[in-house]
C-alpha cells in the first residue's frame, strides 16, 4: 500500500558498509512545511541514514541498504527511480561549501539547464535571481554574477549551494550539518533561512548542536549506536523526553 500523507516515509530501514550494520532498522516520517533534525553522538549514522534519503549512499560502493523508503508514496530504491531525478527532487547541501569552480551565475543555471527547466536565457536568468533570493544571497551577489563561487565567503559559498539546489525546484531538501564549519554570524544566516524555506520544502537536518536543533526544527529524531531511539515534536524531546538515553543526551551527560 502507497503511504502519500507523507513527503517522505522510511519504514524499517538498515544501512551495511560491508559486515557492518551502520543503522538498524529506522522508520521515519519527513514532512512538507516542518524542519525535522537528526541529533545523536558521532558515529550514530545520522548522516548515513540522511544520506539514503536521495541514494547518496549509492556512491559508496561498500554500502548496502535495505527497508523501503517512499516519496510521495513511490519507492526511491526502485528500479524504475531515475536516480538523476532523484537528487534533484531531494537536494542536498552539505557541511563543507562545495560550490563548482564556475561562476556565481553559473553554480546556480547549471542544474535548471540540465533538467531543462528553463526554455530561454531569459527564463534562466529568472530562476537564477529567484534562487538567489530565496537563498537570501541576491543583494550580496546581483553586481558581480560572474565572479567565481568559490571566491565568496564560506557562508556565502553555503547559501550559494543553498540556491542551486533550490534552483531545481525540489520538493525535499536535506542538510548534513550545513553550518558547522561556519562562523557564529554566518551560522545565524542560514538557521534564518532555513525558517525561511521551511513552508515551502520539507527539510531534513543533521547537526551536532542541540541548540541549533531547538531553534530551526519541528521534530527531532534522536539517534544512538545505529537505531532511532525517539521521535517527536521537538519540544517533546528537549522538555520531556521519553526515553532515558535521549534525556542522557540532551542533559549533555555523553555525546
Ligand atoms: N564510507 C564509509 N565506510 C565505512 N564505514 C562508514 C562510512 N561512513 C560511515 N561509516 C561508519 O558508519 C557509522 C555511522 O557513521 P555516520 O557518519 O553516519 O555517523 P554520524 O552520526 O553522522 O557521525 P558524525 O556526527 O561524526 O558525522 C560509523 O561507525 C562510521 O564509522
Amino acid at each position: 500500500m502507497t503511504d502519500v500523507t507523507h513527503k517522505m516515509s522510511a519504514r524499517g530501514v538498515s544501512v551495511f558498509y560491508g559486515d557492518k550494520q551502520a543503522v538498524k532498522d529506522v522508520s521515519i516520517d519527513i514532512d512538507m512545511d516542518k524542519v525535522t533534525a537528526f541529533i545523536g553522538p558521532s558515529g550514530c549514522g545520522k548522516s548515513t541514514f540522511l544520506r539514503t534519503l536521495n541514494r547518496m549512499n549509492d556512491t559508496i560502493a561498500s554500502a548496502r541498504v535495505t527497508g523501503d523508503i517512499m516519496l510521495d508514496g513511490e519507492n526511491i530504491y526502485s528500479s524504475a527511480m531515475d536516480v538523476v531525478q532523484l537528487r534533484a527532487r531531494v537536494g542536498m547541501v552539505f557541511q563543507k561549501p562545495n560550490p563548482f569552480p564556475k561562476s556565481i551565475f553559473e553554480n546556480v543555471a547549471y542544474g535548471p539547464r540540465i533538467h531543462g527547466l528553463a526554455a530561454s536565457k531569459s527564463e534562466l536568468e529568472a530562476v537564477v535571481e529567484r534562487s538567489l533570493k530565496r537563498a537570501g544571497l541576491w543583494e550580496e551577489v546581483k553586481d558581480r554574477l560572474q565572479d567565481s563561487g568559490t571566491a565568496l565567503s564560506g557562508g556565502q559559498q553555503q547559501r550559494l549551494c543553498i540556491a542551486r539546489a533550490i534552483a531545481v525546484d525540489p520538493e525535499v531538501i536535506l542538510m548534513d550539518e550545513p553550518a558547522s564549519a561556519l562562523d557564529p554570524i554566518a551560522t545565524a544566516k542560514i538557521e534564518e533561512l532555513i525558517h525561511e524555506l521551511r513552508g515551502r520544502y520539507a527539510i531534513a537536518i543533521v547537526t551536532h548542536n542541540m541548540q541549533q536543533a531547538a531553534r530551526v526544527s519541528q521534530r527531532t529524531a534522536f539517534f544512538h549506536l545505529g537505531t532511532l531511539v525517539e521521535y517527536g515534536e521537538t519540544d517533546q524531546i528537549f522538555t520531556t523526553p521519553r526515553e532515558e538515553r535521549t534525556k542522557d543526551y540532551i542533559t549533555g551527560r555523553y555525546g
